[in-house]
């Protein structure tokens, strides 16, 4: 297994350790309390969250799956740290997210948490291995050359090694999505939280960039968030909550 592998299995070994000195084993990777948000335009006022619980531990696989404005994106943009909730908490390895000044929640987002859209948002100028290795050179103490290998590493583990030079306009949907699960992934996160990472994809490429994202949870030990729609690609996780309004099914 490659030493990108093996450096994040270990930092994941030395967690684990830590947590076992300080006998907090049970301390989720990510949690949310009582997580409401309300959107006020105007004179009106619509709440999409309702109170919500959530509780991710290491390495788990977890999926969201909820009909259309049932507010799945808005509680995974709260999640990450994107916006911040009206009531609630979000806490990353225990640490709350709302207490953190925007530069250290931005420096959580980028060391903690992967993000994969529905959407690629890959930047068309750069090529495949400038895209992948950019949430590394946001850090100063990751050399270029550094970033570019890891970032080389993890196209090849996506299937990508024959693409690296590629920009997205020359890639196809699938490939892009890749691209684009190659950059969540490089930094390394503990959680990926991914909106929708197969909605823009005919089902057999859905399938395969799935079966992919499995792979990669299981061989790196990151956690998994996964909001869908879609039942039938909900179905490969360890456990599926189901959203509706704002509120979790039960
Ligand atoms: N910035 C905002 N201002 C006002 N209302 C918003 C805002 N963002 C989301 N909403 C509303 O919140 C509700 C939930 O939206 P959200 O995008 O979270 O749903 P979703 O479950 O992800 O839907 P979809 O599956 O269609 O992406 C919707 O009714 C939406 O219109």
């Amino acid at each position: 297994m490659s030493s990108l592998i093996g450096n994040a299995q270990q930092n994941n070994e030395s967690k684990v350790n830590d947590l076992t000195v300080n006998q907090q084993s049970s301390l989720p990777v990510l949690a949310a309390s009582k997580l409401s948000k309300t959107f006020n335009e105007g004179k009106n006022s619509v709440t999409v969250l309702h109170g919500l619980d959530l509780s991710v531990q290491a390495g788990e696989f977890v999926s969201i799956i909820g009909s259309s404005g049932s507010g799945k994106s808005t509680l995974l943009h709260l999640l990450g740290g994107l916006d911040l909730p009206t009531s609630g908490e979000v806490r990353v390895h225990g640490e709350l997210l709302s207490a953190m000044n925007e530069t250290k929640r931005g420096d959580v987002r980028n060391k903690s948490l992967g993000f994969v859209y529905q959407f690629h948002h890959l930047l068309g100028e750069f090529d495949a291995v400038e895209n992948v290795a950019m949430p590394l050179l946001f850090r100063r103490d990751v050399h270029v050359d550094e970033a570019r290998s890891q970032a080389i590493e993890l196209l090849k583990k996506v299937g990508l090694g024959h693409r690296l030079d590629h920009k997205p306009g020359e890639l196809s949907g699938g490939e892009r999505q890749r691209v684009a699960l190659a950059r969540a992934l490089v930094t390394r996160p503990s959680v990926v939280l991914a909106d929708e990472p197969t909605g823009n994809l005919d089902r057999k490429t859905a399938t395969d960039i799935l079966a992919l994202l499995g792979d990669l949870r299981r061989d790196l030990g990151m956690a998994l968030l996964v909001v869908t729609h879609d039942e039938s690609l909900a179905g490969a996780a360890d456990r599926i909550m189901h959203m509706q309004d704002g509120r979790w099914l039960s």
